[in-house]
């Protein structure tokens, strides 16, 4: 049964000291990609550390309907692609769950193909905006139909020869310049994306390493222009897929905000768009070792020892919103515990994530006794270090179908004077299979 349906709520109470090594499993934007463009890659790609979590099991059936063979076999996923440009027109529509990655970058993916793809979602993807990946591909000549503003269920039928565009990004989203980019696999010439503000950059480098044609530059305002030809061959690869550093950080988190905590997390992906949640906590005083420094499958990987510390409330760089965009749930849990105020701006994509995840953020914080002050796109938390007086015993925090306010919401309760509930844990699963057993194998207290 697929996350959300019937939901299970989960209660998080004031736990003893974390200890213990763990290991996360593989990254969910990697995961996405590597099924992705194995499937499209003539020959075989194996994956190993796949995310096996809903949203990205959801993109391997979508790659099985456009008509790759992906199987998983001792733990490795193995892919047989067709080759760039032989993609099959799927007989049913795509469904993604509750996935804008998978749905986003898939859209990339068919939308240049002269067939018809139909894409559908949960109740949460179907509120997200689309639009933003729609619009360039009705420049490179798409045919879209869709619901009212952009939504889901959307239908496209590519042109019989996509036209390249020179798309410049209008906001910070890592899935729109990937859509574009995969798009542009299908057309004839030079696609090229500018990116004022830079995104995770996981497309680029692993449609290099699959053997695209494709090459980076800055331009004079520091944007990112990102120039691909189209039509290349492709070769599958063997991809292994490090840890996910947005999943690690809950129990990261956890350990700063639970007195006598010290954990050590396994394998976790350091690409430096993705580190700003590491960076933030270092300047509020954190105490995380980075340990065995290592590049594995062409991205910088390394072991984090983590131990409990007294945080300090601080200003957050709004230009590093892009490398911690998925982690500000859990930042504001953090910054609940923290010495003085914590100040986070640049959110406003946070309102288009699987909830507006700035306001479920400030009433799940409202509801646990955190002093906090929501703008259009900022939030600032003033902390109560101790945790004294937080947490609710009669009320459950409202996740809205989101798995990162439900894993923010309980990382909280190890550590509130009272405990936590969140009325629904169920969607824990689509990014992080096995969140309740590694954490209790910390040794947290969560029902
Ligand atoms: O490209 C990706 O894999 C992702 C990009 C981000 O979304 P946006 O591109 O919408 O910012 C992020 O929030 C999401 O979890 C994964
Ligand atoms: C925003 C997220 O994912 P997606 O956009 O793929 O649904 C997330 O995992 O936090």
């Amino acid at each position: 049964m697929s996350a959300g349906l019937i939901a299970k709520p989960a209660i998080a109470r004031r736990s003893k000291a974390l200890g213990g090594t763990v290991r996360i499993r593989g990254d969910k934007s990697i995961s996405h990609r590597a099924l992705m463009l194995g499937g499209l890659a003539a020959g075989r790609t194996r994956i190993a550390g796949l995310l096996e979590g809903e949203d990205v099991i959801n993109t391997a059936r979508a790659m099985r309907a456009l008509g790759a063979t992906v199987r998983e076999e001792g733990g490795t996923w193995i892919v047989d692609g067709l080759g760039n440009g032989a993609l099959l027109e799927p007989e049913a529509p795509l469904d993604f769950g509750n996935a804008g990655t998978g749905c986003r970058l898939t859209m990339g993916l068919v939308g240049a193909y002269d067939f018809t793809t139909t894409f559908v979602g949960d109740a949460s993807l179907s509120k997200r905006p689309m639009g933003r990946v729609l619009d360039p591909l009705r420049q490179m000549g798409v045919q879209v139909a869709s619901a009212e503003g952009g939504r889901l269920p959307v239908t496209l039928r590519g042109p019989k020869t996509a036209n390249p565009v020179n798309y410049r990004v209008p906001m910070a989203s890592a899935q729109v310049k990937s859509a574009v980019l995969l798009a542009g696999l299908n057309a004839p010439g030079i696609t090229t994306v500018i990116e004022p503000v830079i995104t995770r950059d996981h497309t680029e480098r692993m449609l290099q390493a699959f053997g695209a044609n494709l090459a980076v530059e800055t331009g004079n305002e520091g944007e990112r222009i990102i120039r691909l030809e189209g039509q290349g061959r492709l070769t599958g690869q063997d991809i292994d897929v490090p840890g996910d550093p947005s999943s690690a950080a809950f129990p990261l988190v956890a350990a700063l905000l639970v007195p006598g905590s010290d954990i050590t997390i396994l394998n976790v992906l350091m690409n430096p768009i993705r580190t700003g949640l590491i960076v933030t906590l270092l300047e509020m005083g954190a105490q995380i070792d980075v340990l065995n420094a290592r590049t594995a499958g062409g991205e910088d990987v390394a072991d984090l020892r983590v131990r409990y510390s007294e945080l300090k409330g601080i200003t957050v760089p709004e230009d590093r919103a892009p490398s911690m965009i998925d982690e500000y749930p859990v930042l504001a849990v953090a910054a609940a515990f923290a010495e003085g105020r914590t100040i986070m701006s640049g959110l406003e994509e946070l309102r288009v994530k699987e909830s507006d995840r700035l306001s479920a953020v400030a009433a799940g914080l409202k509801l646990t006794g955190v002093d906090c002050e929501e703008a259009p796109a900022a939030l600032v938390v003033h902390g109560r270090p101790g945790g004294k007086g937080l947490g609710n015993a009669a009320a459950a925090v409202a996740t809205h179908l989101d798995h990162r306010i439900a894993m923010s919401f309980l990382v909280m309760g190890l550590a509130s004077e009272h405990p936590v509930t969140v009325d629904d844990a169920t969607m824990i699963a689509t990014s992080f299979p096995g969140f309740l057993e590694l954490m209790a194998g910390l040794g947290a207290a969560i029902e």
